[in-house]
């Protein structure tokens, strides 16, 4: 059952992020609870007349923007993406991210890093004092992911992550691994605290068999708390 109140603040930090659209814009599209409201409220100014190219970070988010009749345009053929707009795990201080829980990090790590602008978009429970709480998606290659997860908590613990432990992701109502849209698996690392976040981004990013890690690090520029009226928008 849906959380109505959360409901309600990724709803107005989506309308708040409709903002930052301009005519003529491509677009990246997040995936989601919170960037389906604003894929939604971005169909509705299509519409209307406006006129922008998307790109989706997910199949699931591919299949949302179709059915709405947003514009999509292949990968290959963007020469640059003028905004993102993606939801988040948690947030941290300084517009550090988790991300992943979705199981889309890796699209959505590669079209935020390529975008001129990241805008966040979350309800009050993303933000946190600090990263952790939610475990951290890390995707890694079918080919070794047993060894890989010993070699990731490794890693963890030596970028002071303490007692880290390690869960193979199982996709949503079955005993079978999840696999990603890029045909790989997911490791949530539960963290409880991860003390210092580039550092441990640097530590995974290190590991053979780590395709990407949910850490996004000095990527998002913008990030709009939902309210329960309104939003706030915190700039970096
Ligand atoms: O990273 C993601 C998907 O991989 C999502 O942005 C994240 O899980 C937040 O989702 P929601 O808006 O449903 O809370």
């Amino acid at each position: 059952m849906p959380d109505m109140a959360s409901d309600t603040e990724k709803q107005n930090a989506a309308a708040a992020a409709m903002d930052f659209v301009e005519e003529g814009m491509t677009i990246g599209l997040g995936t989601g609870s919170t960037a389906k409201f604003f894929v939604e409220m971005l169909a509705d100014e299509i519409a209307d007349g406006l006129i922008v190219r998307c790109i989706e970070t997910s199949n699931q988010t591919r299949e949302l923007a179709r059915s709405l009749g947003v514009p999509l345009i292949p990968f290959e053929q963007v020469d640059r993406i003028h905004l993102t707009v993606d939801g988040a795990d948690e947030v941290g201080p300084g517009g550090v991210l988790i991300k992943g829980g979705g199981a889309a990090l890796l699209r959505e790590k590669i079209i935020a890093n390529a975008s001129d602008h990241m805008v966040v978009i979350a309800d009050s429970s993303k933000e946190v004092p600090h990263l952790g709480a939610f475990p951290l998606p890390v995707e890694v290659t079918p080919f070794g992911y047993t060894i890989t997860a010993k070699k990731v908590h490794d890693a963890l613990v030596a970028s002071g992550v303490e007692r880290p432990r390690i869960e193979l992701r199982k996709a949503a109502g079955s005993t079978d691994l999840l696999v990603t849209d890029g045909g790989n698996h997911i490791l949530d690392c539960h963290c409880g605290r991860i003390p210092d976040p580039a550092k441990t981004g640097a530590y995974l990013s290190g590991v053979p068999g780590v395709v990407e890690h949910g850490l996004f690090i000095g990527i998002a520029r913008t990030v709009i708390i939902g309210e329960e009226n309104g939003a706030h928008i915190i700039e970096y």
